[in-house]
C-alpha cells in the first residue's frame, strides 16, 4: 500500500482535549497586494477561539513579519539583505502581532506575543524558561502567537525557517498536534501541477516518503518551500506529535467542526512517543559544538542495539570541544544521534593517535564516549 492510498488509517477528529500548535505561512497571510490578508486572520482568530472552547489548549505560530513590513518601508519585493529583512520584520512585526490580537479579542481571546531567538531554544536553560513561559500562558487561557525574533537574528534566520521553529515549539509544549498551513493542499507527490502529481493524504513513516518529490523552492514571500515542512513534519512526528500539513483555504473545513474530513491536508502518523525534553533539546534544538565520527559497528550499537557509544568505535573527531558538550553522532552513512560527549575531543584525539601507532591508550577510558542516558537518536530524513 502507498501513503497516497492509506487514507482509512487516518483518525478522523483530533484527539480530545489535544495541545495544538498551529503554524500559518506568510503566502497565507498576504494579499496579492502585499497587504496583510486581515480576512485569513479573522477566520483562524475565529477558529483558535473555538478550538479552545473545545477543550484544546492552542498555540499559533505566524509568519509573516517580513511580508507585512514590506509596504511600509516602500519595499516592492522580498530583500536579499540581512540588514533590510531585518528592518522590514521589526516593522511588520508589530503590525502582525496587533492584527492577531485585534481578531482574537473580537473572539473573547487573550494573545501573548512570543518572539523566541535560536539560544532560546538551543541553550538549555532558556529552553527551560521559555517552557514554563509557556505553560504558564496556557494554563492561564491565553493564546501565544509565535514568530522568530527576526529583528536580533545574525543571520537569515537563525532557527532556519517558521516550519522548523513550530516543530521545535510543538517539543516546548510537547503539543498533540502540528498544523502547517500553507498555500497548497498538503504534500503532493511531486509539485503540484507536475504531470501525474497527486496529493498524498497519510504518512505513517519516514519511508513512505520515498516516491515524493518535495522541493525546497517557496513562493515569493515564503521560505523552504514543501521540503521544510516535511522535514518540520519528520521531527514533531519522532517525537510523538501527529503533524498535519494543509491549505490555509480549508481552515474552516479542517477545524470548524468536530471531525477532520479524509480529502483535506496530509497527516502524518507520530512515529515515536513523546520524549523527554532533554532528549528533544539535544536532537532538535542544541547547537553541536563538534563531531565524533564512528564505524557501522558503533553505528548499529547506537541505533538497533540502544547502547551508549564507547571508544573502540569511534574513528575520527570534528571541531574542538570540552568534556560535556552537545556533539553530532555521524555513522559512515548519516548522522545519527546527539549526545553529551564525557570526553574533550583532544583526549580522543589522543587514543587515537595512540590506536594508530599501535601503543596502548593513555589514561583511564572506561567511561563511555555518550552514554546512552545523554544521547538522542535522530529520525532518518527522506534522503537517507
Ligand atoms: N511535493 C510537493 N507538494 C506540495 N507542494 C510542493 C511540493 N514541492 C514543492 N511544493 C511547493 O511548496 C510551496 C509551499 O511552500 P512555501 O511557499 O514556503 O509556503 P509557506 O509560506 O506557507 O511556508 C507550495 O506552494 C508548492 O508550490
Ligand atoms: N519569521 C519570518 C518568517 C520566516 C518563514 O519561515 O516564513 P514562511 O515560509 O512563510 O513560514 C517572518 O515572520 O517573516
Amino acid at each position: 500500500m502507498s501513503a497516497a492510498d492509506a487514507v482509512g488509517l487516518r483518525p478522523d477528529a483530533l484527539p480530545e482535549g489535544a495541545r495544538v500548535v498551529l503554524k500559518v505561512g506568510s503566502s497565507s497571510l498576504t494579499r496579492p497586494d502585499g497587504g496583510l490578508d486581515l480576512n485569513r486572520i479573522d477566520i483562524i482568530s475565529g477558529l483558535l477561539a473555538g478550538m479552545r472552547r473545545r477543550g484544546h489548549d492552542v498555540v499559533l505560530v505566524s509568519s509573516g513579519a517580513v511580508a507585512a513590513g514590506l509596504v511600509p518601508l516602500g519595499l516592492e519585493s522580498r530583500p536579499g539583505e540581512l540588514r533590510l529583512l531585518q528592518a522590514a520584520a521589526s516593522v511588520g512585526q508589530g503590525r502582525l502581532v496587533s492584527r492577531w490580537q485585534t481578531a482574537l479579542s473580537a473572539y473573547g481571546a487573550v494573545t501573548a506575543q512570543v518572539l523566541l531567538t535560536a539560544q532560546d531554544v538551543a541553550v538549555r536553560s532558556h529552553y527551560r524558561t521559555v517552557r514554563a513561559t509557556f505553560d504558564t500562558l496556557l494554563s492561564m487561557g491565553a493564546v501565544p502567537v509565535v514568530n522568530e525574533n527576526d529583528a536580533v537574528a545574525t543571520t537569515e534566520f537563525n532557527l532556519g525557517d517558521n516550519d522548523h521553529l513550530a516543530a521545535l515549539v510543538s517539543h516546548l509544549v510537547t503539543a498533540d498536534v502540528l498544523i502547517l498551513f500553507t498555500d497548497v493542499d498538503g504534500m503532493w507527490t511531486a509539485r503540484p501541477g507536475t504531470p501525474g502529481a497527486r496529493p498524498v493524504r497519510y504518512v505513517g513513516g519516514t519511508g513512505e516518503l520515498a516516491g515524493v518529490r518535495v522541493d525546497g523552492d517557496a513562493g515569493a514571500l515564503g521560505t523552504g518551500g514543501m521540503a521544510t515542512k516535511v522535514q518540520a513534519a519528520t521531527i514533531a512526528c519522532a517525537s510523538g506529535t501527529a503533524t498535519i500539513i494543509a491549505d490555509a483555504d480549508d481552515a474552516p473545513r479542517l477545524l470548524g467542526g468536530r471531525t477532520i474530513p479524509a480529502d483535506l491536508g496530509t497527516w502524518f502518523a507520530p512515529t515515536g512517543p513523546h520524549r523527554s525534553s532533554r532528549r528533544l533539546w539535544m536532537a532538535h534544538a542544541s547547537m553541536p559544538e563538534g563531531r565524533v565520527l564512528v564505524d557501522a559497528g558503533a553505528a548499529r550499537a547506537v541505533t538497533e542495539g540502544k547502547k551508549s557509544l564507547l571508544l573502540p568505535g569511534v574513528v575520527g573527531v570534528d571541531g574542538d570541544f570540552e568534556s560535556g558538550s552537545v556533539v553530532e553522532i555521524v555513522g559512515p552513512q548519516r548522522v545519527l544521534a546527539r549526545g553529551i560527549c564525557r570526553y574533550a575531543a583532544a583526549e580522543i584525539e589522543e587514543v587515537l593517535e595512540a590506536r594508530g601507532r599501535g601503543a596502548p591508550a593513555p589514561g583511564d577510558h572506561v567511561a563511555p564516549v555518550v552514554h546512552r542516558d545523554d544521547l538522542a537518536e535522530l529520525p532518518r530524513t527522506a534522503g537517507d
